[in-house]
């Protein structure tokens, strides 16, 4: 008999992250999961239970749409060995104020939650409760589950989580709709070991780290014409510390289209002969299932095509 699959994520149970492990995972036919939830203390530990062979798979924020790109794990898929994207997903991410049963917004002088969930309500905050003194979670539900474990006083009053954390917990909702932006989303990632990269959907993206050469004049735009010369279209970049010295930078990238179509093969390759570091962190389908655009010139036929016409040339039989 096989075991349960053991799927690690951002614990305790009811973070954002659990709503998106919940949307990837496999479930059985009565629709409950089929795997085993391994909630993590933070993002590092749960990418090492997949290092360590503990979890087949974790799921982690990567983007939010307010903060932009979540540190925490661009940084850990680099820094140890090596994972891979296989799916993404997207959350929408709404927040309530809830608090243990009685409370009400006279009684907040302290507000705790995830860093980049208060960054998401900071003007409402400032706006309803600008007295409240923001303390730091390790997730939106940690706080939730802190406060409602006890009866005795903590150094917050209230959390900011999500509507079912707070449900889960038995907290009460001072108040709901909470956030600068409502139609704010953060984008999570399933991360697994390398495997045989899978095949193509024709609606795909690829994840990339790379450095450039830091030591010469127009070292950034060599690496982006990688990318141009092949008609593969970026959809995020960010620059992130090296952090071996200051001035030193990695570029975390998304590119429109998988490892095994031919041009982002073509532009990985360029990639590699230039710069001094390239990590591959996987080819996986877009959530949003829009197909690749492929620019004239550069799809599988053409190269496959441009190459053979290379091999009669070598034999001697075309020019
Ligand atoms: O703390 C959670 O609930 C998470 O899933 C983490 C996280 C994040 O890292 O951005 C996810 C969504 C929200 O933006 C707030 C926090």
């Amino acid at each position: 008999m096989s075991e349960t699959p053991v799927w690690s994520f951002l614990g305790p149970t009811g973070t954002f992250c659990e709503m998106a492990l919940r949307q990837v995972a496999p479930a059985q036919a009565d629709g409950a999961l089929a795997v085993e939830l391994d909630p993590c203390q933070d993002v590092p530990t749960a990418l090492d239970r997949v290092r360590e062979r503990r979890a087949q798979a974790a799921v982690v924020p990567i983007e939010n749409s307010v903060e932009g790109g979540v540190n925490a794990t661009l940084d850990n898929l680099v820094a140890g060995a090596p994972l891979v994207i296989a799916a993404e997903v997207a959350v929408p991410v709404t927040f309530v104020l809830a608090g243990r049963p009685g409370t009400s917004l006279a009684d907040i002088q302290a507000v705790s939650t995830h860093p980049h969930a208060w960054a998401q309500c900071r003007g409402w905050m400032h706006a309803n409760l600008p007295e409240a003194v923001y303390v730091p979670g390790t997730s939106t539900s940690a706080p939730a589950r802190a406060l409602a474990a006890s009866s005795e006083p903590l150094s917050f009053q209230a959390v900011l989580c999500n509507p079912l954390a707070a449900k889960s917990y038995g907290l009460e909702v001072v108040a709901a709709g909470v956030a600068d932006n409502p139609d704010a989303v953060t984008r999570f990632v399933q991360v697994t070991r390398p495997g045989r990269v899978s095949q193509p959907t024709g609606a795909d993206k690829t994840t990339l780290l790379v450095q450039a050469p830091h030591d010469r004049a127009g070292a950034l735009l060599d690496m982006l014409s990688q990318f141009a010369a092949r008609g593969v279209n970026l959809t995020r970049i960010e620059s992130r510390p090296a952090g071996d010295s200051l001035g030193r930078y990695r570029f975390s990238i998304d590119v429109e289209g998988h490892v095994r179509d031919e041009r982002v093969a073509a532009a990985l390759i360029g990639l590699h002969r230039t710069c001094p570091l390239v990590r591959f962190l996987g080819s996986y389908p877009r959530l949003d299932g829009r197909p690749v655009v492929v620019p004239a010139g550069t799809s599988d036929k053409d190269f496959v095509v441009a190459r053979s016409w290379l091999g009669e040339v070598l034999e001697g039989r075309t020019l």
